[in-house]
């Protein structure tokens, strides 16, 4: 037994209330201390619970900052570095708070009606720019009541995964907030949307993203647009049909913004996300990582991480742009020289750098990391990433208690012509001998075009407590490895992966310690169409769960929130156009075919993978004869696995468990 071995017991679904995520790791800019986000999950009320904590950049004992019992995230130091705004739901919707490093409790400093999504200090530290929905300052006396529930759609847009019901037709402006007194002004305006909110280093512009374009209902674009602080005619920076751009960023100077994206319209994240960099007067932009052939974007998938929404930073001397870059199932930290040339390598290895930010004077960087066996820690180091120390050591007193499997890192040959090496991780089960021969779990990632990698993934683990050896792959569309790898799938879903997933499972099986009577099968979203797509076409799997799958890929595109843009890219047209395309790559097609016992979950709010999606497959299973179960979550979103409610969380790996245990 693995227990009498370490003296560590087996992980449990519900040990997700054991692990803290830390993120965010905000660097102060004198770099003194680091704040960051502690994010718990709440077993009594069912539900998360953060705040803010700083930990000095010489080490020590972190210490809780703000100890509400809220939900605080989102800390930016002013430029003086002394306070910090936060955002939080204290006050019922998230606005921003105040607190300042030298003691007191925090303020509240915006009472908007809607929640405040972002915001930005001004380089003088006296306003913050804030991305709101809210049309006035403060909050009406008498919310009006409905005159109808009824709800009349005119949108093609009207839902978004997420967001409960159905979305309103109030729009995201920039505002500018004064810290110390003094009316809120509203700096945008109009039918359109916008976010990201940066301030040029004068203080006199804010750049922002936004799509202003004629068709902006029907396309995807998203462009950098600049306006004067206190308000006016907003001016184009890096605009136009196929500008699909984010996350702008002022040079020191004041002369390039830089922002990352690419200009392929509608192909998503079907394409590596770039660092580009134009004139603030506007222009032409160029791309600074054309020859880098990886995105510039966070593509690793997990269900153990807090979220924060990092972006490219400018060094403080002009020559570097740091910045995410999604590499082989890692995510590092690279530094970009502004005016070309080759990438630097800052923050490497076997991880995923979840956030960074670096202090005033650019010498020094903090991250949140992720590693395998390690959910979350704030690390710091030099600009060139030497002299790297560790900070928080977040979970290591409950990681100490349970025992967990290595994933190793392997390439396994596809089971397609080419035999093209795919990148992969086995786990062993724990408790694993020599001569045993094991079930396997097959995880397939969504997306598609995301990546397995180098995080802690609660879900994998505790297949291998439960004793099943687990694979997970990159096939072809995977983010990671290229741009031609990753364009594979497009138009021929399940065709072009189907075989790299085939082929490594037959690599694993050769090694000798799994038992090929005994394969299992799962996953979510694009990973679950995969699941159904992998039933419908071969036998070899004796289980398999399905979860917030795609089953019809003509209803998909109709129900789906991206389905008419997502949908028709990814598949090449629309089901009109190609009625016969839709029918051959739709996993429902082969549903005859399906003998494998087969478990569906799924969330009712899932504006992703709309639930209907399951309903047809459950029906024509069950119609079929087949054995077939459908778990239905109610009020969840696509995102259950990684943000649901906790209570949910935990039935869903306990459902997983219990049907991997009764089928395979
Ligand atoms: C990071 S790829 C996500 C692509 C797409 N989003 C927008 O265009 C998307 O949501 N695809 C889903 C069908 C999907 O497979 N989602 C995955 C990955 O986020 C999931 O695990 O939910």
């Amino acid at each position: 037994m693995a227990e009498e071995r370490t003296g560590k017991r087996r992980l449990a679904p519900e040990d997700i209330y054991e692990i803290a995520l830390v993120s965010d790791a905000q660097i102060s800019p004198d770099g003194q201390r680091v704040a960051f986000v502690r994010t718990v999950l709440d077993r009594e009320r069912n539900d998360y619970r953060s705040s803010i904590w700083l930990v000095d950049v010489a080490g020590g004992e972190p210490v809780r900052f703000t100890t509400a019992d809220a939900r605080d995230s989102f800390p930016r130091w002013s430029p003086r570095g002394d306070r910090l705004a936060f955002l939080s739901n204290r006050s019922g919707k998230d606005q921003v708070w105040l607190i300042s490093l030298g003691g007191g409790e925090a303020q509240q400093l915006t009472r908007f009606p809607e929640p405040v999504t972002h915001f930005a200090w001004s380089p003088d530290g006296t306003t913050l720019a804030v991305v709101t929905k809210a049309e006035t300052a403060e909050p009406p006396e008498k919310e009006p009541e409905p005159e109808t529930d009824v709800v009349r759609i005119t949108r093609i847009r009207y839902r978004s995964d997420g967001t409960p019901g159905f979305l309103d037709e109030k729009r995201s402006h920039i505002w500018c907030v004064p810290v110390d007194g003094g009316r809120p002004w509203q700096v945008t305006s109009g039918d359109f949307d916008e976010s990201w909110p940066a301030w040029s280093p004068s203080g006199h512009e804010i750049a922002f993203v936004s799509n202003r374009t004629p068709d902006r209902e029907y396309n995807t674009v998203s462009e950098i647009w600049a306006v004067r602080a206190s308000g006016g005619e907003p001016r184009p920076v890096a605009t136009g049909d196929a500008a699909y751009f984010f996350k702008p960023v002022w040079s020191p100077d004041g002369t390039v913004l830089a922002f990352t994206g690419h200009r392929e319209p509608f192909a998503g994240s079907s394409r590596n996300h770039q660092l580009w960099a134009v004139a603030a007067g506007g222009g032409e932009p160029a791309s600074l990582t054309s020859a880098l052939d990886r995105s510039v974007e966070d593509e690793v998938l997990t269900d153990t991480a807090a979220s924060s929404k990092p972006g490219p930073i400018w060094a403080p001397d002009g020559r570097w742009i740091y910045t995410q870059v999604s590499d082989q199932g890692n995510v590092h930290l690279y530094r970009i020289p502004a005016g070309g040339g080759e990438p630097q390598l800052v923050v490497g290895g076997r991880r995923r750098v979840v956030d960074f930010s670096l202090s005033a004077d650019g010498s020094l960087i903090a991250c949140t990391v992720s590693e395998p066996l390690n959910p979350c820690d704030v690390i710091v180091c030099s600009a060139d990433g030497s002299g790297e120390r560790r900070l928080t050591r977040v979970n290591e007193e409950f990681f100490a208690t349970v025992e967990l499997s290595e994933p190793e890192e392997v390439w396994l040959p596809s089971a397609s012509e080419d035999r093209r090496p795919i990148h992969a991780w086995i786990m062993k089960p724990i408790g694993f001998r020599e001569g045993v021969r094991y079930p396997l779990v097959l995880e397939i990632h969504g997306g598609p075009h995301a990546m397995y990698g180098n995080v802690y993934f609660h879900e994998f683990q505790l297949l291998a407590a439960q004793g099943y050896a687990v694979l997970y792959t990159n096939p072809r569309g995977s983010q990671g490895y290229g741009q031609q790898f990753l364009s594979c799938t497009r138009g021929a879903w399940g065709e072009a992966d189907m075989p790299d997933l085939m082929g490594a499972v037959d690599a694993v099986i050769e090694r000798g310690y799994i038992d090929p009577s005994r394969l299992g099968v799962t996953g979510g979203s694009y990973g679950g169409f995969m699941t159904n797509w992998v039933i419908g076409h071969t036998d070899r799997f004796k289980a398999a769960v399905t979860q917030r799958c795609v089953s019809n890929l003509a209803s998909f595109y109709g129900t789906s929130d991206i389905g008419f843009h997502f949908g028709e890219h990814e598949i090449g047209g629309t089901p009109w156009e190609q009625p016969e395309l839709y029918r051959r790559l739709s996993p429902l097609t082969y549903a005859p075919q399906m003998k494998t016992p087969l478990l569906i979950l799924h969330s009712e709010q899932d504006y992703r993978c709309p639930i209907e999606q399951a309903e047809q497959l459950y029906v024509w299973l069950k119609k079929l004869g087949r054995t077939v179960e459908f778990v239905r979550f109610p009020d969840e979103s696509h995102g259950l696995s990684r943000s649901g409610k906790p209570k949910h969380r935990v039935e869903r790996l306990q459902h997983i468990l219990r049907w991997f245990a009764e089928y395979l």
